[in-house]
């Protein structure tokens, strides 16, 4: 009977004779002999080669992964070849043998097998693009499955090739906080000259470029919240200036420049709006703070009033800081900063953690006027595996500062004016006053729902319904409408089915994933790209030139770049991706995207330290409704396989479109008639 070969290890122990481990390692390799006979008639048919001679005669094989080609192939054992099955066999596990990175070669063909379709050669999966690598290491290097020593070299340099030097200084200083670059100086050297081409065309002294360079980079490192000492960097001269000992945080808010369109706002405002705005402005023109919640549902005109408050105040030359507990909050107001940063706040509150800012007077916030603003009927913060208590006790409605705060209204819906039946009904549902079932479910109305019938191709129609392909190419088009739902798998599945609808040129990019203090390699990079955890891109990025994404952290919110800024895709390279913010207030602005190390905010997730390294984005035809809140979408598709499973979800999905016309819904019921969804009760923060 055979059993399969294997190995035996010989310690030799004399302590005299030289010893050459490799060639102990040969020599005490035992060689079965039917492997023996295999190698001496030469018959030499591996399940690989069978596998290679499979795609050169195969046109369907081609398309298939080695590990997944026992679900459409079966082995023929006698004739060493495969054939096709006449059915998938879902259920039969292909696997390749495991291999760690230190043993060279035979880990990087592993690891272009499991990325690689169609080659029909060893040869044939060292080739790209028609160059034959000479090895697999360089082949999987070239295919970027592989990180290479000098990607972010490579990024600028790819950058360089068709970027302003604005963007580059950006680029630099992105890679300088988020990548942990080993060698800033080189990095610094190498660039410098394509970073400082706009400074030199009207200077022409080195050493003055240079120090521009460097100030703005400053600057921009400033507004990530961190400090140019703390990097590797030439110093910057110590300027004369008169600016020294104005802290840096007043000079940074009184140089924000208000928008001529926002200096005008106030001219606009509604009944609601104008009270409020009075009212806040008079506490601060007699200087005798205040403290104001302002209570408006979704779409009723909070940030227009912010908006227009903030440009009156600065306007006087007076300082208004806008802030805003999430980076995409923070990005629809001019100026707008995250809290936690402005603010000095920990981000994980310990015991005896202390804010940053000392107390002036007795008064709450120093006796400064002070504006609180929101909606509780929208999804609320999230408390981490909090109970619905626990998420209720943490809203400011339980703050003890609540009972001081001059309660102000908005109540008219301006983004749906011209659809009263739908900002009332809006209004109920938010207010958890629309009639349900004994099951807390609510009826949707029919002319939004899109029939759900049993053939299954539901979710096709509801896509049908947002985009047309014809319109696909049109940018304006691709972000006035997006697909909202519940949970990432769901997003995930709509963004796959949209890109390869999209036309045009194709990249992918696959992250390099891995987990601190491994050394066995337990978790091999096959297992960790199949994880995608919340919050943290894809394995593999599907991309094509002018497709919508949406960026997944905070890079630079003071500047546009928040976890939520939607972009379009105009450019790609291997290492950095082009793209060009298309809402808010940075609309138009052009950013290059390196690759960044993620890691799951939840640090529970796993029992190991898991990091992705890979372009902080995602693909955003789809994206869920909490990523949507506080958007303007004039088209949506809300695809709702379950019921919405947290407060606040379902208005906040609803109340982002401008009329119900705009509006279509594929729950996961069957029946046209009772397209309903469950209602999760408002009344707990009230
Ligand atoms: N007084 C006004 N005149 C004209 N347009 C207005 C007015 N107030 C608000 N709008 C418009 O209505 C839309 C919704 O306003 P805004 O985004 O300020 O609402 P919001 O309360 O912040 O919404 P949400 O909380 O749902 O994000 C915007 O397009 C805004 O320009």
């Amino acid at each position: 009977m055979y059993k399969g070969h294997d190995r035996a290890f010989v310690t030799d122990k004399v302590d005299e004779v030289e010893i050459d481990e490799i060639r102990q390692y040969r020599d005490t390799r035992w060689v079965t002999p039917t492997e023996a006979l295999w190698r001496i008639y030469g018959t030499k048919k591996s399940m690989l080669t069978t596998y290679f001679e499979a795609n050169n005669l195969h046109v369907k094989a081609r398309g298939i992964l080695y590990r997944d080609f026992p679900e459409y192939y079966t082995r023929q054992r006698r004739g060493k070849f495969w054939q096709e099955r006449k059915r998938a066999a879902l259920s039969q596990v292909g696997r390749i043998i495991s291999a760690h990175p230190a043993e060279g070669e035979r880990y990087y063909l592993r690891v272009l097998l499991n990325h690689v379709t169609g080659a029909t050669s060893y040869e044939g999966l060292r080739t790209i693009d028609g160059q034959v690598m000479p090895t697999f290491r360089e082949a999987a290097e070239k295919r970027g499955l592989i990180e290479a020593d000098n990607t972010l070299d490579d990024a600028m340099t790819e950058a360089e090739l068709f970027q302003v030097s604005s963007s580059l200084r950006r680029l630099f200083t992105t890679i300088l906080v988020f990548c942990m670059p080993n060698d800033v100086h080189s990095l610094w050297n190498n660039h410098l000259k394509a970073m400082s081409e706009d400074y030199n065309i009207n200077c022409k002294c080195k050493h003055t470029v240079e120090q521009m360079v460097l100030k703005n980079i400053s600057d921009i490192l400033h507004s990530m919240g961190k400090d140019i000492e703390s990097f590797p960097l030439p110093k910057i001269d110590k300027q004369n200036g008169t600016t020294n000992d104005v802290p840096k945080e007043i000079i940074e808010e009184t140089s924000i420049e208000v928008d001529p369109e926002d200096a005008s706002l106030h001219k606009n405002l509604n009944n609601e709006q104008r009270k409020a705005y009075d009212k806040i402005l008079a506490t601060v023109d007699c200087q005798r703070g205040g403290l104001f919640f302002v209570d408006g549902p979704g779409g009723t005109g909070n940030t227009f009033l912010y908006r227009a408050l903030l440009a009156t105040i600065r306007g006087q030359g007076k300082i208004a800081v806008a802030t805003a507990t999430s980076g995409v909050a923070a990005s629809i107001m001019p100026g707008g900063r995250t809290a936690h940063p402005r603010f000095k706040i920990p981000l994980r509150i310990d015991d005896g953690d202390i804010c940053g800012f000392t107390k002036q007077t007795d008064l709450p916030f120093g006796g400064k006027t002070v504006v609180f603003g929101g909606d509780f009927r929208q999804v609320l913060p999230i408390v981490r595996k909090g109970t619905r208590a626990q998420i209720v006790d943490a809203s400011l409605r339980r703050s003890e500062l609540w009972n001081c705060m001059h309660q102000l209204k908005l109540v008219r819906n301006m983004r749906a004016p011209n659809d009263p039946w739908f900002t009332e009904y809006l209004l109920r549902v938010g207010n958890g006053t629309e009639e349900t079932n004994d099951d807390g479910e609510i009826l949707l109305p029919t002319s939004i729902c899109v029939p759900n019938k049993a053939d299954d191709n539901g979710l096709d129609r509801l896509i049908d319904s947002i985009y047309q392909p014809a319109s696909l190419k049109d940018p304006k088009y691709i972000t006035s409408r997006a697909i909202l739902s519940t949970r990432n798998d769901c997003v995930d599945k709509i963004n796959l089915k949209m890109i390869d609808r999209f036309q045009g040129e194709e990249m992918v990019y696959h992250s390099f994933d891995s987990v601190e203090d491994d050394p066995h390699n337990y978790y091999p990079p096959k297992f960790l790209n199949t994880l995608t955890p919340n919050g943290l891109p894809p394995h593999m990025l599907k991309l094509k030139i002018n497709c919508p994404i949406i960026l997944l952290r905070n890079i630079d919110p003071a500047n546009g770049l928040c976890n939520g800024t939607r972009l379009l895709v105009r450019g790609f390279q291997k290492n950095a991706i082009d793209a060009e913010i298309v809402v808010g207030q940075h609309s138009g602005m052009r950013v290059f995207l390196p690759r960044i190390p993620l890691c799951p905010s939840d640090d529970d997730m796993f029992p190991f330290s898991f990091k992705r390294k890979q372009f902080s984005i995602r693909l955003s035809f789809a994206m869920t409704i909490n990523k949507s809140q506080g958007q303007t979408i004039a088209n949506v598709g809300i695809y709702l396989p379950e019921p919405v499973f947290s407060h606040g979800q379902l208005y906040v999905a609803l109340s982002r479109a401008t009329t119900t016309a705009n509006i279509k819904v594929l729950t996961g019921t069957h029946d046209e008639n009772k397209e309903k969804n469950k209602k999760i009760s408002t009344s707990d923060t009230y």
